[in-house]
């Protein structure tokens, strides 16, 4: 699915938020959203999930205006995993990941062996099938988080949006949900703050002050320019044999 923000404007009491963002995602693409805190990163997820119908501009599916679709259409369609997730008190983790079928259920299409499919294989894919009847306050907030990401991929999503999903995870797990992430044929915008792992998306854009500050591949906008000039930080990239990219190494900040 290709992804657009057409000249997007997002104001609140006077205050821009976004200013003047244009973006096309591409089909497949894996996109990387960096920037300091409080840069429109959400903001900008928010109007590219459908979630937020910007004052000024638009926000397009396939070529079609997000605020002329439905909001079943989008369900099937984008998956987004928000930074603060609601919490899902009572639920076992299996019931919270089946929620992501919902938007495919109806009185003529009920629950299906197929749907249990979807569902065993998300929860495979963040490594919670053994958790599969634990119920959601007894989880830690990394578990929460996977179990979040297990959701929007039982969406079948052919987009998906993520918001730092790899807060609150141990290492292990930060590495291998954005190599799942990555993998996926889908589109995907993922708003990360680690910069190094932001490396390895097939673009990048660079948030400032609610402005889309610079867009391409990552070893082209992340320069040590840019590094010091819109984070605050001096760093180095370090060659690395193991990789086909160099690592980043920052040194202080400024
Ligand atoms: N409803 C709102 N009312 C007023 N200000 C808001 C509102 N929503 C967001 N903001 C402000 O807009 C700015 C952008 O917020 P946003 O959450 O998009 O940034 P971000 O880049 O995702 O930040 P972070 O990296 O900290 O998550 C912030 O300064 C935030 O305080």
């Amino acid at each position: 699915m290709r992804l657009c923000a057409e000249r997007v404007d997002w104001r609140v009491h006077g205050r821009r938020l976004l200013d003047d963002v244009s973006l096309t995602v591409e089909p497949g693409e894996t996109f990387g959203l960096v920037g300091p805190n409080g840069s429109g990163k959400t903001t900008l997820l928010r109007v590219l999930a459908g979630l937020r119908r910007p004052k000024t501009g638009r926000a397009l599916a396939d070529g079609r205006p997000m605020h002329a679709m439905k909001p079943h259409e989008i369900a099937r369609a984008i998956a987004f995993v928000e930074q603060q997730a609601d919490t899902l008190d009572r639920l076992q983790v299996r019931e919270a990941v089946a929620l992501g079928r919902t938007p495919f259920l109806s009185p003529l299409s009920p629950w299906r062996e197929e749907d249990d499919a979807i569902v065993d294989r998300a929860l495979a894919e963040v490594g919670l099938e053994a958790m599969d009847e634990r119920l959601w306050h007894t989880l830690s907030g990394g578990e929460r988080q996977r179990v979040h990401i297990a959701r929007a991929l039982a969406q079948r999503p052919r987009a998906l949006l993520l918001d730092e999903p790899t807060n609150h995870l141990d290492i292990r797990h930060q590495l291998s949900i954005l190599r799942l992430v990555r993998r996926l044929p889908i589109t995907v915008v993922v708003a990360l703050h680690d910069l190094d792992q932001a490396m390895d998306c097939d673009r990048i854009g660079v948030m400032d002050g609610g402005r889309l500050v610079d867009i391409g591949p990552p070893r082209e906008v992340l320069t040590l320019e840019r590094l010091r000039h819109t984070f605050g930080v001096h760093a180095d990239f370090l060659d690395d044999p193991e990789q086909d990219r160099p690592v980043l190494r920052f040194r202080r900040a400024l």
